[in-house]
């Protein structure tokens, strides 16, 4: 529930991953106190250039996935760029369907200040929020690009932003690509556990995409990630392994085939 996650505000670390599928969903359950249906899965699963192009169709088929996989971490899923801005009706309409047709306990939409009013509307009527502030993805266009928010002129902002959702009764905040003295400054000042990607050791929980951490890109890797895995260097050795046993016709061995009788 989004109030045992506000629980943890200043103890120990929430755990979150993110999740797009059945079966990941299941292998992170157990290890994590929050699981995140994000749009990134527009950029790791389909390909797409940036999150604009994820649709709600993709969050729901995907976030219904993930839910098959869920029996103990909290299901938040992100809700899609153009879904929300334009009012809090419009906000209230597409989160109700996301949780509705999703079994998710939360939405988790990005913006700070200016989304304060739909976050409190949401929260009156039934959704948890969290909200995701510092680098929001879904404006790379106006941020002019994946860059490190909140250094600078732009620090205070970020300290409004991260009150104002807060205040408005967002659950919990994401902080991303964020200075770890600024993260710092946030986590110590609202009353909500702030979430970090990139944004230092001093948060109330870490974020990362699943696909980041272990390792499946072998052509992406953000300074905030670390691997803790190798499986796209795994993945693309297997492949190349049976393509050669194929070409040999070492692979199907008899112990992979079938035989014409089955001895009595
Ligand atoms: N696989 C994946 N992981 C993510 O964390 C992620 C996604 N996809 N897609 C949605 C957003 C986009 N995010 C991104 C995308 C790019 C950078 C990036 O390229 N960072 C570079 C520097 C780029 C710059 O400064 O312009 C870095 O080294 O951190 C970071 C976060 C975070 N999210
Ligand atoms: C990286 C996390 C915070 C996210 O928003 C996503 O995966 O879409
Ligand atoms: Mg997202």
């Amino acid at each position: 529930m989004p109030a045992d996650i506000l629980a943890m505000k200043g103890g120990a670390p929430i755990v979150c991953l993110t999740a797009y599928t059945t079966p990941i969903a299941k292998l992170v359950d157990s290890h994590c106190d929050l699981v995140l249906v994000g749009d990134s899965v527009g950029m790791v699963l389909h390909g797409l250039p940036s999150t604009l192009g994820v649709t709600m169709e993709m969050m729901i088929l995907h976030g219904q996935a993930v839910a098959r996989g869920l029996s103990n971490a909290l299901m938040v899923i992100d809700m899609p760029f153009g879904s929300y801005e334009e009012s809090p009706a419009q906000a209230f309409r597409s989160a109700s369907r996301l949780m509705a047709e999703t079994g998710a306990g939360a939405v988790k939409l990005e913006g700070g200040a200016h989304m304060a009013e739909t976050i409190a509307f949401l929260t009156a009527r039934g959704i948890p929020v969290q909200a995701h502030i510092g680098l929001t993805p879904q404006s790379v266009n106006t941020l002019g690009g994946y860059k490190v928010q909140g250094r600078g002129d732009s620090r205070a902002r970020l300290v409004k932003d991260a009150k104002a959702v807060a205040e408005a009764g967002a659950f919990s905040v994401v902080l991303e690509k964020v200075p770890q003295g600024l993260a710092d400054e946030i986590t110590a000042m609202v009353a909500i556990p702030t979430v970090g990607i990139g944004a230092g050791a001093g948060c109330d929980g870490q974020v990362l995409v699943v696909d980041d951490m272990l390792g499946l890109f072998t052509d992406f890797k953000p300074k905030f990630v670390k691997r803790f895995g190798q499986l796209g260097q795994e993945a693309e050795a297997a492949v190349a392994d049976y393509a050669a046993e194929v070409r040999e016709r070492s692979f199907p061995a008899a112990e992979h085939s079938f035989a014409d009788e089955v001895k009595k």
